[in-house]
Formats: structure tokens, C-alpha cells, sequence
């Protein structure tokens, strides 16, 4: 095999090679730096390659000492989030100062930088990292809160539900004002609807108050209702502190997650698909060790169970098992019920009940596994109550849930009954597979021997203006799910089906069954030195 093979960037200064254990790279100076032999044992061992002698192309530019992670754009989708900090929702009228406060609270973290960019949620609700005193939080920006339909505001009805969802998680909100235009009639409209609809800590900022007179301004707020209102500037950064203490005060303290290693599991799907007697099934046929802990989620209540000497936290079960219509009446509440659910777990169960046609929402559920980037197991439940079955029902009830759930190809299928319990014991072997993939790590040298094979069969797209798509490299970035960086001169010139045919590639040369995987793709500003 020979390196700079199509697409890759042949004679730019850095060739890696793996040979004979030692992942060498040339320098100009011809000096060589040797990186680790467990790499070249990683690449055999996943391969199943134990004496193979190969090249990983060409890696334009990978210094010595040089940590990918660090070295990665802030854009994008590659930390590995935490789970379940609690959240603080910004909420307020338009132009306010919503994003320059949550630029404020979240800017002791990295500089800012967005570190949990939720794929698909991003349009409309941004998520940051931030710390305070001893507590660690994510704080969430809403849209501008407006509840006079416009007919020229055509997202007003999302806004006012995404602001919605991030109250629904809130551990605590912070409700922003504008001192210098003084009491607003939104902003009145926004007390009324907090007061009736928020269960949490409500805090009340008054920002733009940087000027002298900035406590004087704040104290015309008392009018809202909403207790004491804090004299803040996000410009300035003036009484951010103040508030933080306060708000921080109450929020919970998060369990080191290093020392959590339950895996978190969620039952998720449309109602009645038997959601509930899955979990009993779950939880009467494994020892339930604990019960009862409430989640960070307002109203969850998750149960531990062990099987086989692992732990697993059954997530938000009061969610499920709270019948329909008593408390979360509307689609809307349930749906957003599930998306919670999905986003605090590693792998969700997902159920589909096998003698009634698939819809659109098994479609929507399966969508946002994918989107917050969760491992999945689909469970094709009421097998028993297929009637006339024959050799070959199993394959058409698996061919069906294929094709009406194309996000989903990578998961695998229980066919099972959980009012029998047939086939519910594979259930934990399914989940505890995915786990593992979803936590898999897979070497730079393999990834780019895939890389290598996959650009060799098919030539990254030159446009017609002949500039031609170049790889440099790949490696992956984070886990949970598999996040693979592709190092290229210039993102915009690979389109989606290239994209789709190299994760493709991927999948079908490391598996990766049970999770998703996701490729970022980076255009390299740093010049390879040469
Ligand atoms: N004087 C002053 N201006 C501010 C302050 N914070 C924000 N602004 C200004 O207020 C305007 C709106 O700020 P944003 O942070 O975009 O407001 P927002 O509430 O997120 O707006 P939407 O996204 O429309 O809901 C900008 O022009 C900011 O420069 C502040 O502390 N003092
Ligand atoms: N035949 C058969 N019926 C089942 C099976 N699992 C659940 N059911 C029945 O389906 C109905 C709904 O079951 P639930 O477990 O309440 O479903 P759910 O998904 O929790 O429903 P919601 O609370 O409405 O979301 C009940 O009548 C169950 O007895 C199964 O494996 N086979």
C-alpha cells in the first residue's frame, strides 16, 4: 500500500507510517518522532490483522505533542456532555440581553465557547457549560418570549414552546429585563405566565443597569411580582456575581459522574405500545435495589436495577408510569417527556408495537435518539399477539421496522413480548452491546486505514471549477456517541452524499451496532509544516 492515495494530500511534509510498531513521522529537518506501539497492537487487534505492515495516508501537519481534542474548532458537536448537571433557563422578551447574559454566566468555561451543541436542538435552544462557586450547570438560552401572535413572526408558536422545554428542565430560571426601557407590558405578560407555570426558583435579572443610577433603575421591577430584582449588566459583567450566588444556592450538587457507572436506560415510545409493562417486566424480573430517586428533571422518578452484577438507572418512570391525560395531557408534553428521558440516557429502549402500523411519531422519537446522539435498541413488542405466525413473520415484522425507521439502521431488533416476557431477557445483552459501542474508542491508525480503503474506492468531488475535496486525515475526537473529526482543506466541498457514503464506510468496516455515529467535518487553517 502506498500512501497519498486519491484524495489524500500526497507530499506535504508529514507521511505517518506505521511500521514495524513504531508510527513515524517524517519532519523536514528528516528528524522522526515515534509515537506508540499500542497503536499499531490497537490497529491489529481491531482489525484482526495481527501481521499486516501499513500506511494511514497521509496526516497533514500532526505535531508532536499536539492533543487533538484541544486543538479542535469550538464548533460543533465533539465534547462529551455530562449528563445530568442541572440547567438554568434564560428567559425574556426580545433584545433584552438574553445571549450577552448567557454569554456572561457561561464564560468561566473554556472561554465561552459552545461545548454542547446539541444536534437538532441547537436551532432553537443553545446549551453552555458554566461553573459557579462549587456548582456546575448548564445554562440554556430561549428564544425572545413573545405571546401576541404576529402574523410577520412566524416562529413565535416555537419559540414559546422551546421556551417551554427549557423551563420543563429548568432547575432554576433567570427571567431578563431591560432596566434602561424600565417595565414592559411583555415583560408583565412573561411574570404572569412564570408565576403560573414555573415550579422552579424564578430570578429576576434587570440588565443594562451598568450606570450609576443601575440600582435605582432595577428597583422599578418590584412591580412584577417576582421577588427581588438584580441590578445586572451583561455588557459590563456588573452584579452577574450577585446573582449567580443567589441563583447557585439552590441548585443541587452533581454527583462526580466518574463515580456514577449505572448505565442509564430509557423506555421510550408511542403511548400504549407497553411501555410500562416492559419496566416491570425489567424491573420484577432483575433484583430492583433501589427505587425512587428523584432525577434532576422536576417530577422523575428513576429505579436501579441490577442484572448480572451491573446496575442499570431506569430513567423518568413515573413518566411512564403516569397514565395518559392525568397530568402531561397534550402530545406535546408527552413527546417533550420522551426527549427528556432520551437525552439523560446512554442507550433508549425503543418500543414499537409489532401488530399495529408504524407512524410518525415512532419516526420523530427515533429521530431525536439520533439527534442527541443516544445508542438505541428497538423493541418490536406484543409478538405474542401476532396471529397465524409463520417461518417467515419474523423477518417481514423486522424487514417493516427497517423501513419505517431508516435513522435507525445501525440498532438492533428485539422481537419480544413483554406480557409474555419472550425474549425480554436479551434485552440487558442488547443494551450492555450498545453501551459498549457507544463508548468505543477506535485508534487514529485503524480510522485511517478505513479512510484509506474508503477514498481509494471512491475519489472525494472536485468542483467544476476543479477545486478538488482533499482529506487529510481523521481521528476520533470524542465517544459517547463516536465522534470522528475529518481533517480536510475545505469542508464546503464535500456534500452530503460523500459525507454519508464515508460514514457509511466507517460503519461497515468498525460496526459501531447499537450507537450513532457522528463525522465532523473541519476545514485544517493550520499550514503543515514543512
Ligand atoms: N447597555 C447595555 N446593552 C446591552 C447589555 N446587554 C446586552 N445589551 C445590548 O442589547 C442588545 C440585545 O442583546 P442580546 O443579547 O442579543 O439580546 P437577546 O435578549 O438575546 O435578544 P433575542 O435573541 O432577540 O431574544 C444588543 O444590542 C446588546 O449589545 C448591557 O448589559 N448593557
Ligand atoms: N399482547 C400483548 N399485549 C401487550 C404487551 N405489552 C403490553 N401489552 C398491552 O398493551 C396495553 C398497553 O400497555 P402499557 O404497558 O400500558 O403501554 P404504555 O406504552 O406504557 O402506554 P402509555 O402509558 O399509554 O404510554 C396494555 O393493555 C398491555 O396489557 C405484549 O407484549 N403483548
Amino acid at each position: 500500500m502506498t500512501t497519498g492515495g486519491a484524495g489524500f494530500v500526497s507530499n506535504i511534509g508529514f507521511t505517518t507510517r506505521l511500521v514495524s510498531g513504531n508510527i513515524c513521522r517524517r519532519t523536514a529537518g528528516g528528524g522522526k518522532s515515534v509515537r506508540s506501539w499500542a497503536v499499531e497492537r490497537d490497529a491489529k487487534q481491531e482489525l484482526g490483522k495481527p501481521d499486516v505492515e501499513f500506511d494511514i495516508g497521509d496526516f497533514g501537519g500532526l505535531e508532536e505533542g499536539w492533543t487533538l481534542e484541544e486543538d479542535l474548532p469550538e464548533e460543533g458537536t465533539v465534547s462529551e456532555p455530562k449528563q445530568r448537571l442541572p440547567m438554568v433557563a434564560v428567559i425574556g422578551r426580545p433584545n433584552v440581553g438574553k445571549s450577552m447574559i448567557v454569554n456572561r454566566l457561561s464564560e468561566s468555561y473554556r472561554g465561552g465557547s459552545i461545548v454542547h451543541d446539541l444536534v437538532g436542538t441547537t436551532r432553537d435552544r443553545t446549551y453552555r457549560r458554566a461553573f459557579w462557586a462549587d456548582k456546575e450547570f448548564f445554562v440554556v438560552d430561549t428564544g425572545g418570549l413573545i405571546f401576541e401572535d404576529d402574523p410577520n413572526q412566524v416562529f413565535l408558536k416555537e419559540i414559546r414552546q422551546q421556551a417551554l422545554i427549557a423551563l420543563e428542565e429548568a432547575a432554576a430560571v433567570i427571567f431578563v429585563t431591560d432596566g434602561q426601557q424600565g417595565v414592559n407590558p411583555l415583560d408583565e405578560q412573561i411574570a404572569v405566565f412564570l408565576r403560573k407555570e414555573c415550579k422552579v426558583p424564578v430570578y429576576l435579572a434587570v440588565n443594562k443597569c451598568e450606570s450609576d443610577n443601575g440600582e435605582f433603575m432595577a428597583a422599578e421591577f418590584w412591580t412584577l411580582g417576582m421577588g427581588q430584582p438584580f441590578a445586572v449588566s451583561g455588557i459590563h459583567g456588573t452584579g452577574t456575581g450577585d446573582l449567580m450566588d443567589e441563583v447557585c444556592f439552590n441548585l443541587p450538587k452533581v454527583v462526580d459522574p466518574v463515580e456514577d457507572t449505572a448505565i442509564n436506560v430509557s423506555i421510550i415510545g408511542k403511548p400504549n405500545v407497553g411501555k410500562s409493562t416492559l419496566l416491570n417486566r425489567l424491573v420484577q424480573s432483575d433484583r430492583a435495589i433501589v427505587s425512587n430517586i428523584p432525577g434532576t428533571t422536576r417530577d422523575s422518578v428513576d429505579e436501579m436495577v441490577e442484572n448480572d452484577g451491573k446496575l442499570y438507572r431506569l430513567i423518568d418512570t413515573a413518566g411512564i408510569r403516569r397514565k395518559r391525560g392525568i397530568e402531561y395531557g397534550t402530545e406535546f408534553f408527552m413527546i417533550n417527556r420522551a426527549f427528556n428521558a432520551i437525552r439523560r440516557s446512554d442507550v433508549s429502549l425503543l418500543l414499537v408495537d409489532g401488530t399495529e402500523d408504524m407512524s410518525d411519531q415512532d419516526g420523530k422519537i427515533a429521530e431525536r435518539v439520533v439527534d442527541e446522539g443516544r445508542g438505541c435498541v428497538i423493541i418490536c413488542n406484543k409478538w405474542d399477539a401476532i396471529e397465524d405466525k409463520d417461518n417467515s413473520s419474523w423477518k417481514k415484522m423486522n424487514d417493516y421496522v427497517r423501513e419505517s425507521l431508516p435513522q435507525l439502521t445501525w440498532a438492533p431488533i428485539v422481537v419480544a413480548s413483554a406480557l409474555t416476557g419472550q425474549r425480554t431477557a436479551n434485552v440487558f445483552k442488547e443494551v450492555d452491546n450498545a453501551v459498549e459501542q457507544h463508548r468505543r474508542r477506535v485508534s487514529t491508525a485503524v480510522l485511517n486505514e478505513v479512510l484509506y480503503e474508503a477514498v481509494s474506492w471512491h475519489k472525494p468531488p472536485a468542483t467544476k471549477a476543479g477545486r478538488q475535496g482533499k482529506i487529510y486525515y481523521c481521528t476520533q475526537v470524542s465517544v459517547r456517541p463516536p465522534t470522528i473529526a475529518m481533517f480536510v482543506n475545505d469542508p464546503s466541498l464535500f456534500r452530503e452524499n460523500y459525507r454519508r457514503y464515508m460514514e457509511g464506510q466507517f460503519r461497515k468496516a468498525l460496526g459501531f451496532a447499537g450507537t450513532p455515529i457522528r463525522v465532523v467535518w473541519r476545514g485544517k487553517s493550520r499550514a503543515p509544516i514543512l
